[in-house]
């Protein structure tokens, strides 16, 4: 790798902007003569002393994103970490502030809200629940590599030079394999006030699949590593070894992010 280049992206641009779902940040890409929009790209190592990339998962729920973090960090915590988000609800005894939570008022959250502090937000039974832009910061200053997982359409957000985010799909299996590999599986239910759990269904699994379908229509060319969770074993495995080049192989990020 030595020259710059152009990388294909925004296969779906116009219908983006038409749409108006580019909501943040300056516009890098060009378009070409067939149609499609491209992006200046150049080679990127990182150097020992520099910050590592933030590492964004991005999959539909329930595809085991959260199992794919809680792997990683229980196998390396001293090279990986987690985001720690915000929230209005009442701290329990146990947990320690900005730990688990960075625990806030109902008022100061709101607040936070207008100012575009999060990153993403949402209310669960009453109180909300955020990840700041600060949350991501403090965790790549401690020069470990934090994973972060982002609705798909908050990638656009994240890609900065700042952040140099190494965006990774997680996609599901086709339904003959979810119902085989997640036949023992069992999943708080959301609705439930009682936080009970349940196995997956099968409208679950085909809103897994449609879900992801979606997002890899409309986001496809922001990923660059697409992992199938079917077995959970070898996803875990073909993820930790992407990680690895990440770190130690030159990838293609957008010109800017470059150092000249
Ligand atoms: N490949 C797999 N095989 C079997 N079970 C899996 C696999 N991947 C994840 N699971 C299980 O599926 C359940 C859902 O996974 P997880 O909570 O990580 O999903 P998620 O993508 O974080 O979605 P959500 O945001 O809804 O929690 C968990 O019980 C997890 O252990």
């Amino acid at each position: 790798m030595g020259r710059a280049g152009l990388r294909r992206s925004f296969r779906l641009s116009r219908r983006n902007r038409r749409e108006g779902m580019c909501e943040c940040g300056r516009s890098e890409q060009d378009t070409g003569a067939d149609g499609h929009t491209y992006e200046e790209v150049a080679p990127y190592s990182r150097l020992p002393a520099t910050r590592q990339r933030l590492v964004l998962l991005v999959g539909p729920r329930g595809v085991g994103l959260n199992e794919l973090k809680r792997r990683l960090l229980t196998s390396d915590p001293e090279h990986f970490s987690v985001t720690v988000p915000y929230t209005t609800r009442a701290k329990r005894s146990q947990e320690t502030d900005g730990v688990e939570y960075t625990f806030v008022s109902k008022l100061q959250f709101e607040a936070d809200i207008i100012i575009d502090k999060f990153i993403e937000y949402g209310q669960y039974r009453g109180n909300y629940y955020g990840m700041s832009l600060d949350s991501v910061r403090s965790a790549l200053q401690e020069n470990k590599v934090c994973l972060l997982d982002v609705p798909a359409h908050r990638i656009k957000c994240l890609r900065t030079a700042e952040f140099k985010p190494y965006v990774i799909f997680v996609k599901p299996p086709p339904i003959k394999r979810l119902r085989q590999s997640r036949r023992n599986v069992k999943v708080i239910c959301s609705q439930d006030e009682k936080g009970s759990a349940k196995h997956f269904t099968e409208e679950d699994f085909q809103e897994m699949i449609d879900s992801a379908q979606l997002m890899e229509n409309r986001y496809g060319h922001l990923f660059e590593k697409v992992i199938v969770n079917d077995d959970l074993a070898v996803a875990f495995r073909e993820l930790n070894m992407a990680l690895k080049n990440l770190e130690t192989e030159t990838h293609w990020v957008p010109k800017n992010w470059a150092p000249s």
